[in-house]
């Protein structure tokens, strides 16, 4: 049986996790937490998750890692210098594991992977998220994680700049440059989390779009890397994708 906790508890996400963990029978729920005054309520536990917001996800990783607690993080706004922070705080503390996930949804890491495989045949890739306005960040993780995968299998294929003769423009128009891809945010009444990533090259367009209904289709993602993060490998996974067996 393993022990869980859920920093964020009562928000968004936190709520569906807590309920998540109360109803698989191989999981504990030891307690919530959202005020970082009130950590010692998970004291005892094997895993925490951690859905909370970017400005305190840091803090939380560092109050976990050295208390030895394995961590599942979902909060996004994670750049290489926090990773890298992260990385230095499990090298401290052997035998500790932490999972970052930029999507949960099973189907949101698959679009992701397809659109890594798809970037390479195509000459312009831009992305567009939308979100529920309550949102603290923009771009979504998930967008900034997409942008990055792209840019990378663009360098593979030793794909070059996008054509853009964009010479004049009001500030923003063309969405935030993340390692060369176009990222553009909507933030609207009565969504969830969605994404398409739109490909094109002469005469062919390809865009591949995924939506989150609910936020329940992140449980069984969630779940799987609080089964799974203690015996990861490595001190530090990123993304669900190592724990799928996608090729
Ligand atoms: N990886 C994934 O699949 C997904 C990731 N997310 C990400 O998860 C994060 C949370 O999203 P969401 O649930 O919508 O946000 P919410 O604002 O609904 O929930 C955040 C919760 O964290 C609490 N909190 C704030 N500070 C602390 C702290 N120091 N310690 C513990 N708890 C704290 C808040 O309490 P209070 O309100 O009192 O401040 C609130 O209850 C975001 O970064 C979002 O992008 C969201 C969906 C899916
Ligand atoms: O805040 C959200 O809602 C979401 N956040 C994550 C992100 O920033 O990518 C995951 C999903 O898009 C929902």
């Amino acid at each position: 049986m393993f022990k869980v906790g859920v920093f964020g508890a009562e928000g968004r996400m936190g709520s569906e996790v807590v309920k998540a963990v109360q109803g698989a029978d191989d999981l504990e729920f030891v307690g919530g937490v959202d005020d970082d005054a009130d950590r010692d309520r998970v004291l005892g536990a094997d895993v925490v998750v951690d859905f909370t917001h970017p400005d305190v996800v840091m803090d939380n990783l560092e109050w976990l890692i050295g208390h030895g607690i394995h961590a599942v993080v979902g909060t996004s706004g994670f750049d290489e210098e926090k990773l890298n922070r992260v990385r230095e705080l499990l090298a401290a503390k052997p035998g500790a594991r932490v999972l970052i996930a930029p999507n949960f949804g099973i189907a949101a890491v698959l679009m992701m992977h397809f659109a890594q495989k798809a970037a390479p045949y195509f000459e312009s890739t831009e992305i567009i998220e939308l979100h529920h306005p309550n949102k603290a960040d923009a771009p979504s993780g998930t967008a900034y994680h997409t942008a990055e995968l792209i840019a990378q299998a663009r360098r593979e294929a030793g794909l070059g700049r996008m054509p853009d003769a964009t010479t004049a423009e009001i500030p923003g128009a063309r969405g935030a440059d993340v390692d060369g891809v176009r990222v553009h945010a909507l933030r609207v009444q009565g969504l969830i989390a969605h994404q398409e990533v739109v490909f094109g090259t002469d005469g062919e367009t390809l865009k591949i779009r995924h939506d989150s209904m609910n936020r329940a289709s992140f449980m069984p993602g969630v779940l799987l890397g609080v089964r799974r993060v203690a015996d990861l490998p490595a001190p530090l996974t990123m993304g669900l994708e190592p724990l799928l067996d996608l090729s």
